[in-house]
């Protein structure tokens, strides 16, 4: 299979490369990035010496490419202008970023603050979590491959919610996330100085992905959905730690739910009772570990989610969505183990 990637030179580009270029039944035959445009992908990235024999391109060139599918692993607002054309000459797409993730065109453009230039293919896109769609996924054109934090969040909640189980009225998500959550970009936020030895929340008040929790929570249910959701900067480099809270509404054995809904689910750990998943636990690896807690017994069910945000969080989920569309298994290239310590 021909694989293109348009932004090649990003945290979730380079994780796709570490991923896709040890496999025999893909190649890749073009990865962009404006700013490295024909210099060699291994001088920027040495990790990949010995693997990819590549130079970056730039991206208005891929329409030239015959891939058979194409990664978008470019910015908010990219994908949009970019990936119609390929789109409507039948190529396959799995889009990293949030511009197919919401079906409210409108609430999109509120978090956003961009107007959609592609109204047409955010009716048409799947949203890519296997553990919702896999059918869907397999068939799709282009796969809106859903935010880090909504990941694992939504896999928390599942058994909850499509159950029955939780007042959806009162969710609450407080989750942490890695540094190269915000990506490659320098950003005075984000050096080792400002945000290591330090910890805090941020987006109290509103993040984009509030929206895309609720509208994936909301399609596991047809009771009302509000969910508080409040993100946090871990001084780590990659990892997504979830404590989500649900107030139970009947007694239930939530470890033998869990158990049962992610039985057959490649990629959902459910630890058993009484863990508690780390973040290392996880790290480089596809896999989203959950545990499901009640404390001293009373109505409230506690579910601790840990994801690697490059992995199941983006890139491995990307390629999961891949691997369905194109009919290989669902597993392949990514069952590797997290590395530790
Ligand atoms: N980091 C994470 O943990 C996660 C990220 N995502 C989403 O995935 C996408 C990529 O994220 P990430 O890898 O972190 O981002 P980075 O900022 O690290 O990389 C962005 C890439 O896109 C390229 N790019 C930027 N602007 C354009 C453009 N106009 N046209 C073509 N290429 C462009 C850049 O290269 P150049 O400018 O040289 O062309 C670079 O290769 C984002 O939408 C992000 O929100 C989703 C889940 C998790
Ligand atoms: C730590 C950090 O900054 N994380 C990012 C989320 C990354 C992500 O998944 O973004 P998209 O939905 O845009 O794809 C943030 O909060 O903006």
């Amino acid at each position: 299979m021909r694989i293109g990637i348009i932004g090649g030179s990003g945290y979730t580009g380079v994780e796709l490369l570490r991923l896709l270029s040890v496999r025999d039944d893909i190649e890749i035959v073009f990865i962009s990035s404006r700013a490295q445009a024909g210099t060699r992908v291994d001088a920027l990235f040495p990790s990949l010496r010995g693997h990819v024999d590549l130079l970056f391109s730039d991206p208005d060139d891929v329409t030239d490419a015959s891939c058979d599918l194409v990664f978008y692993a470019t910015p908010n607002g990219t994908a949009m202008n970019q990936a119609p054309a390929l789109l409507d000459k039948g190529t396959r797409v799995v889009d990293l970023s949030a511009d197919f993730r919401l079906k409210d065109i409108a609430v999109w453009e509120r978090w956003y603050g961009m107007t959609h230039t592609c109204p047409e293919w955010v009716e048409k896109a799947v949203y890519g979590l296997p553990e919702m769609y896999r059918e869907e996924i397999a068939s799709a054109q282009l796969v809106a491959n859903p935010g880090c934090y909504p990941t694992a969040v939504q896999l928390g909640f599942l058994p909850l919610v499509e159950a029955g189980l939780v007042d959806t009225g009162s969710l609450i998500a407080d989750v942490k996330s890695g540094i190269t959550g915000a990506g490659r970009g320098a950003s005075v936020p984000n050096l080792l100085a400002e945000a290591s030895d330090s910890f805090k929340a941020y987006g109290v008040s509103g993040h984009r992905h509030l929206p895309e929790i609720e509208q994936g929570l909301a399609n596991m249910t047809a009771e009302n959905v509000s969910l508080t959701f409040t993100p946090h900067l871990l001084p780590i480099i990659r990892g997504i730690h979830a404590t989500l809270y649900a107030r139970l509404n009947q007694d239930v054995d939530l470890q033998k739910l869990f158990e049962a809904r992610f039985a057959d689910e490649p990629f959902v750990d459910v630890m058993p009772a009484g863990a508690h998943p780390e973040t290392r636990s996880v790290r480089g690896t596809n896999m989203c570990r959950l545990a499901v807690h009640q404390p001293q017994g009373r109505g409230t069910a506690v579910v601790l989610a840990v994801e690697d945000n490059l992995v199941k969080g983006a890139a491995g989920q990307a390629i999961q969505n891949m691997n369905l569309m194109l009919g290989l298994p669902e597993t392949k290239g990514l069952l590797q183990p997290a590395l530790m310590p």
